[in-house]
């Protein structure tokens, strides 16, 4: 509540503009509000601030002695609050009162409710994507954390997993639930001989074909349908935070119609790719915040959806039992990893 205050407030964009150290008294007093900060809340500021600089988003001089103004820095991380930074969709959609009030229902969700989860009991049993369909608000900021989250990953992917796009016999990929094409649009643009799709929910796809990044590529289709009935076929199938979003039943049909377009021959080898989060995968156990990103993203999937993030032991269960005969985890992608699954 404290870091969506300080956005709200424009803090991290006033230190910015200030171009140096900012004082307390100088950051109180160019804040862009309707009215000048009240003399009484510039200390108030000052213990907002505090447990922000603990956490790393700002450098504070460490002066606590009485009358000794304080000088504020942005750290790297506080760039990402700056407007357009990459962090602010994703405090406008967690942060925002209308979706707290799933996590308020937790514990009356464990003791009473026979409700999927929690955020279908808040809402008479509507689910996320019904949702964000009526809340014009939150599905904007829902497309802008998938596609900040979209282009950090592409940019790796594009980068330091070509081998995967490169081999021969790789024609074109289909990236099921891709949402607003980031994915696909920068593996599009690095590999133009890729034929590329974007496949999602027709609602979400509808406009895409006119969009920016869309519009003039020739090797990128958009494609609208169901991932529960029929994947358009390619030689690769990518699965980017989609399996997360579901329970075991749910994700042995989305698994299994995904084996079923992928192409497979005497010369292609297709393979379902998935991006998801592997508990406890051991690039995480070493540190202890993509821990705490694990433990969190997977409240966030038991709060949200029917869904949770899987160990590895639970993602080979769920591969062999839709009929793939083996996987390997490529590599970790910050909390996430890339597996692969061979029909
Ligand atoms: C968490 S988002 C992931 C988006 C994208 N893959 C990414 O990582 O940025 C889940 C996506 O699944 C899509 N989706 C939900 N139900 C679907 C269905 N039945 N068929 C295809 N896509 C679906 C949603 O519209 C959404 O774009
Ligand atoms: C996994 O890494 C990040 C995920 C998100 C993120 O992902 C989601 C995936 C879903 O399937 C449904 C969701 O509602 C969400 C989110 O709401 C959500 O925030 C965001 C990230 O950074 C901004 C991630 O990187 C750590």
């Amino acid at each position: 509540m404290a870091l969506k205050c300080i956005v709200v407030l424009g803090v991290p964009d006033a230190i910015h503009r200030h171009q140096g150290p900012t004082s307390l008294s100088d950051l109180a007093s160019s804040l862009p509000l309707p009215l000048p900060l009240h003399h009484s809340k510039v200390d108030a500021l000052r213990r907002l601030m505090r447990p922000l600089v603990h956490a790393g988003f700002f450098t504070a001089t460490d002066k606590e002695e009485e009358g000794e103004d304080h000088y504020y820095s942005l750290t790297t991380m506080g760039k990402l609050l700056l407007p357009g930074g990459s962090l602010s969709p994703f405090i406008d959609l967690h942060l925002d009162p209308k979706m707290m009030a799933q996590w308020g229902m937790l514990s009356s969700w464990f003791l009473y409710s026979s409700d999927p989860v929690p955020f279908e009991m808040v809402r008479d049993g509507m689910s996320f994507w019904e949702w964000l369909e009526k809340a014009p608000d939150q599905k904007k900021a829902f497309r802008g954390v998938m596609i900040e989250d979209s282009k950090l990953v592409a940019r790796v992917l594009v980068s330091e997993c070509r081998e995967v796009f490169e081999e021969s016999w790789v024609e074109s990929l289909v990236d099921v639930g891709g949402g607003g094409g980031t994915m696909a649009v920068e593996i599009a643009k690095t590999f133009p001989k890729l034929k590329c799709t974007v496949f999602d929910l027709p609602r979400v796809v509808a406009n895409l074909k006119e969009g920016d990044g869309v519009k003039g590529l020739e090797n990128l289709e958009v494609v609208g349908g169901s991932m529960f009935e029929k994947v358009p076929p390619a030689d690769i199938v990518l699965l980017k935070l989609i399996l997360h979003d579901w329970d075991d039943e749910k994700c042995l049909e989305i698994l299994k119609c995904c084996r079923e377009a992928v192409s497979q021959d005497d010369k292609k080898k297709g393979k379902v790719i998935v991006i998801d989060m592997v508990m406890g995968h051991k690039a995480v156990l070493e540190n202890h915040e993509l821990c705490q990103v694990q433990y969190c993203f997977d409240l966030l999937m038991l709060v949200h959806f029917n869904g949770k993030e899987r160990n590895e032991k639970e993602w080979q269960s769920l591969f062999m039992a839709a009929g793939f005969s083996d996987y390997k985890i490529i590599r970790s992608l910050g909390p996430k990893c890339l597996i692969e699954a061979y029909p």
